[in-house]
């Protein structure tokens, strides 16, 4: 994909290495917050995210795009497709369990996406310098294998839990890192 060099891995990064305490591999990852746009069960609109990670580095996920999810008639918005590349990216990040924020993401949309099709989502980190996080990720239709509808990459910056105390509303709401 066209990325700028603010998503790239300076000289110096280094690999992720995946807390102990993340889920196995294969495994599935869960909500982080059940009412998150990308993976809450009880968003009434929201993506319904199905992740795991098979290596414990990476995150596959899928959804389907719905109605609610449209921009042009029939076709997926492109606000909600970068959303669901935040939310795999985020995903794939959490397996360090350290809190991050989306600093910056870059989406290249490939294909056009109609409501009803299956998305298989990818995410990785390709590197980490002091509190950045450098991550990529892609969406297929239709299968793990299938074309490329969207290519992305992000700069995730490390924060304090906090930030979501000082920022958010956590009072009365379970969640993981992310309200
Ligand atoms: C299971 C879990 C699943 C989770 C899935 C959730 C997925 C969704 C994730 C999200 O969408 S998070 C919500 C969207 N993001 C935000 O709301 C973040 C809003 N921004 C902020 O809160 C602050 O700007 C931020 C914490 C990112 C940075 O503020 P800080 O004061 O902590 O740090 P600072 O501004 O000093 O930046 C630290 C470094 O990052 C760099 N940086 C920060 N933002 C940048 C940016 N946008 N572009 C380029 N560089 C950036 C900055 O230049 C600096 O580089 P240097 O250390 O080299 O000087």
């Amino acid at each position: 994909m066209t990325r700028s060099t603010v998503t790239t891995p300076p000289p110096g990064a280094v690999p992720p290495e995946t807390h102990p305490d993340a889920p196995g591999p294969g495994q599935p990852l869960g909500p982080h917050y059940s009412r998150c746009f990308g993976c809450g069960p009880d968003h009434p609109t929201g993506l319904h995210f199905e992740a795991s990670s098979p290596d414990g580095l990476t995150v596959t996920a899928q959804f389907t795009v719905g109605e609610n999810h449209q921009g042009a008639p029939g076709l997926a918005h492109g606000g909600v497709l970068a959303a669901a590349m935040d939310e795999a990216l985020g995903s794939s990040i959490w397996l360090l369990r350290k809190p991050y924020v989306t600093g910056r993401l870059e989406t290249d949309f490939l294909r056009p996406v109609p409501v009803g099709t299956r998305l298989f989502v990818k995410a990785w980190c390709t590197g980490i310098s002091g509190r950045k996080a450098y991550l990529e990720g892609e969406a297929r239709m239709g299968a793990p294998d299938g074309p490329v509808a969207v290519r992305a990459a992000a700069l995730f910056i490390e924060v304090t839990i906090d930030h979501f105390v000082e920022h958010g509303d956590v009072s009365g709401h379970e969640f993981e890192v992310n309200p």
